[in-house]
């Protein structure tokens, strides 16, 4: 399941985070990139402790967004990294690492918040490779895109302007694809149903299916 997260933090937060970014010190991408990735990744990134104040507040943004928190069931984030392509920059075809850091996150999901406004750069679609055909995303200033780190994606090569983005991969709760989707549309049709008719016997039997499956394959 992918999806796409509108307004992470109000606009004129990120615009102040945004020209704090600005400052900050970057560096070759390749610096973090596994074996298999090095070779194709041409970008540049900042890192903590130079632009911890900037991630940390993204964090905290992510954590308290209903809809992240209802399809990724987050156990750990990676700290948030920023990532900076500049005309012929380009991250080609990989897979993220299974594991990363220490103790090590293992990356379930993986996420991009755009802080670049599609208008200002040509080029650096984020385009994920799917069963049914590549599918590509260049979003809003502000808005993200949640997907499978266990998918094949590239960013296509940027041909004009800046593409500034924030990353970071998540470990689940749930570890299995199939089972977070289960349990988010659950949930959601629950909030649904409440919305609409308030407390029900139907909404009581399908909030204890939701505990009760969650229960089931939660791996706190
Ligand atoms: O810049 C992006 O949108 C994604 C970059 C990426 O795939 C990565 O850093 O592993
Ligand atoms: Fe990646």
């Amino acid at each position: 399941m992918q999806l796409c997260l509108a307004d992470i933090l109000p606009a004129d937060r990120l615009t102040a985070l945004v020209d704090r970014l600005k400052t900050a010190r970057f560096i070759d991408g390749k610096a973090t990139a596994g074996w298999n990735a090095a070779g194709v990744k041409e970008n540049q990134q900042a890192y903590a402790p130079g632009v911890a104040q900037l991630a940390a507040e993204i964090e905290t943004a992510l954590r308290q967004h209903p809809v992240f928190a209802l399809a990724a069931r987050p156990k750990r984030l990676h700290p948030i990294l920023f990532a900076r392509y500049e005309p012929g920059m380009t991250y080609g075809y990989h897979v993220d690492d299974p594991l990363m850091g220490d103790p090590p996150l293992r990356t379930d999901l993986a996420l991009t918040l755009f802080l670049s406004d599609p208008e200002t750069y040509d080029g650096g679609d984020l385009i994920i490779d799917q069963p049914g055909g590549e599918q590509a995303y260049k979003l809003p200033f502000g808005a993200a895109v949640l997907y499978p780190a266990t998918t094949l994606h590239q960013v296509a090569p940027v041909t004009r302007g800046v593409r500034l983005v924030a990353i970071t991969w998540i470990q689940s709760l749930i570890r299995d694809p199939g089972r977070r989707e289960i349990l988010f549309d659950l949930d959601t049709a629950r909030r649904m149903l409440f919305a609409r008719d308030g407390k029900s016997r139907e909404f009581d039997l399908l909030s204890k299916s939701f505990a009760n499956l969650l229960r089931l394959w939660a791996e706190p």
